[in-house]
């Protein structure tokens, strides 16, 4: 068994790196987390709640002190910090990991690094949500998900075990790929779909403007296809322009599908048509089942609360009374007009369920997930 990591600096204390702090802490505790981030907020939780052991204030000198760096930053911004620490000199080895959504970019910069302390393991948890900050972040984030690796060409392997062995609290699946593999596939899997769910809400909006209508009668799938969109742009558009070249030709090839699907409605041509929607669920039902874990748990819990003063506080009284704590709530939209819906956010699915019984039962509430 290798030895792990004794001091690890994870910068970027958000969704990502947050959850990486609570997995790594479950399964190692004995190594020593030093948290940095540019938001107070997020590495204050993540102290109060033991993700982390330290705030670290200074970038170098925790960096000197580290035997692992965890760049869980968005992705322009990991490519300054790397090479911010190619130029410093170290007295002892230093791993590097990241987790950022496209490699090609980052190990392209990684097989340049001229400091011989440097060892660059490129990382990828394939799992996330569409929510950011350490106040989202979750111990199970990772359960069943790839995780994918790519090691630069001078990385040992005992080391690429060494990671694996620090984050095996993750219970993530591991594969080594290369990086232009990687954005290949993740171009096609996520950031494409990503684009495509975002240009969906913005074509709705047109319509929104002229038949306010339209956004109530937003059913499910619109929803569903549509969740991504809510995710941070800042980070969506780092993705987008380090994967560029793949998405310009994806993005190439699917104005083409969509050529094609225009043609045959132009011409009503009814088996066409039905073979594309048939070929599409084939290949949809066939996709691997995720098992429980791979599936972010948002730890939503939506409530349909009447359109009545003292309401929220009668929903928030009821979870009180059975000590039940909310992370975060918000009032999300107007249904019927008689009826606003509340999202409420939990600690954990446990809670979800507790209040599900509790509002739907004692309150009287309608209660869904999503
Ligand atoms: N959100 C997701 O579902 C997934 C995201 N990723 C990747 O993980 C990385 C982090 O994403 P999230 O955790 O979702 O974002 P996040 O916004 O939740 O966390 C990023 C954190 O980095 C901090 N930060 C940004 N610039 C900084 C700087 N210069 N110095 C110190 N701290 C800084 C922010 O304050 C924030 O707390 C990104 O590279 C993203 O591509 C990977 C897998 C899934
Ligand atoms: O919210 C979702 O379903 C996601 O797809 C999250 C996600 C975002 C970025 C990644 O690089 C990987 C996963």
């Amino acid at each position: 068994m290798s030895e792990t990591f004794r001091r690890v600096l994870i910068v970027g204390t958000g969704l990502i790196g947050g959850s990486l702090c609570l997995s790594i802490k479950k399964e190692c505790p004995q190594a020593i987390l030093v948290g940095m981030d540019a938001n107070e907020s997020s590495l204050e939780e993540a102290l109060k709640v033991r993700a982390i052991d330290e705030i670290g204030t200074d970038f170098v000198a925790e960096v000197l002190k580290a035997d692992l760096l965890l760049l869980c930053t968005p992705v322009k911004q990991t490519l300054s910090f790397l090479k911010e620490v190619d130029k410093l000199s170290l007295m002892r080895p230093l791993v590097i990991s990241d987790v950022g959504s496209t490699k090609g970019e980052i190990m392209g910069l990684a097989e340049t690094l001229t400091n011989d302390q440097l060892s660059f393991i490129g990382g990828h948890p394939m799992a996330g949500s569409h929510k950011s900050g350490f106040i989202a972040a979750d111990v199970d984030l990772f359960e069943n998900a790839y995780y994918v690796l790519t090691p630069s060409s001078t990385v040992s392997a005992e080391t690429v075990d060494r990671l694996q062995a620090l984050l095996k609290g993750t219970r993530g699946k591991f594969v080594e790929m290369t990086a232009a593999e990687h954005d290949q596939i993740t171009g096609v899997v996520s950031h494409l779909p990503h684009i495509i769910a975002s240009a969906l809400v913005k074509h709705n909006q047109v319509l929104v403007k002229q038949l306010p209508m339209t956004k109530k009668l937003a059913a499910g799938g619109f929803r569903d296809i549509t969740r991504i969109a809510s995710s941070d742009p800042a980070m969506w558009t780092d993705i987008l322009l380090s994967n560029q070249e793949v998405l310009v030709a994806e993005m190439k090839d699917w104005q083409k599908q969509m050529a094609d699907i225009l043609n045959w409605l132009e011409r009503a041509d009814k088996q066409t048509i039905f073979d594309f929607f048939a070929s599409a669920k084939n290949a949809r039902d066939a996709l691997p089942q995720r098992k429980s874990g791979a599936i972010p748990a948002f730890n939503d819990l939506f409530v349909q609360v009447p359109d009545h003063p003292g309401e929220i506080a009668k929903v928030t009284g009821i979870l009180a009374g059975a000590n039940v704590s909310l992370t975060n709530l918000k009032i999300i939209e107007n249904r019927e007009d008689i009826f606003g819906t509340l999202q409420l956010t939990f600690k954990n699915q446990q809670d979800v369920k507790i209040a599900f019984n509790l509002l739907t039962k004692d309150g009287g509430y309608t209660c869904y997930e999503k």
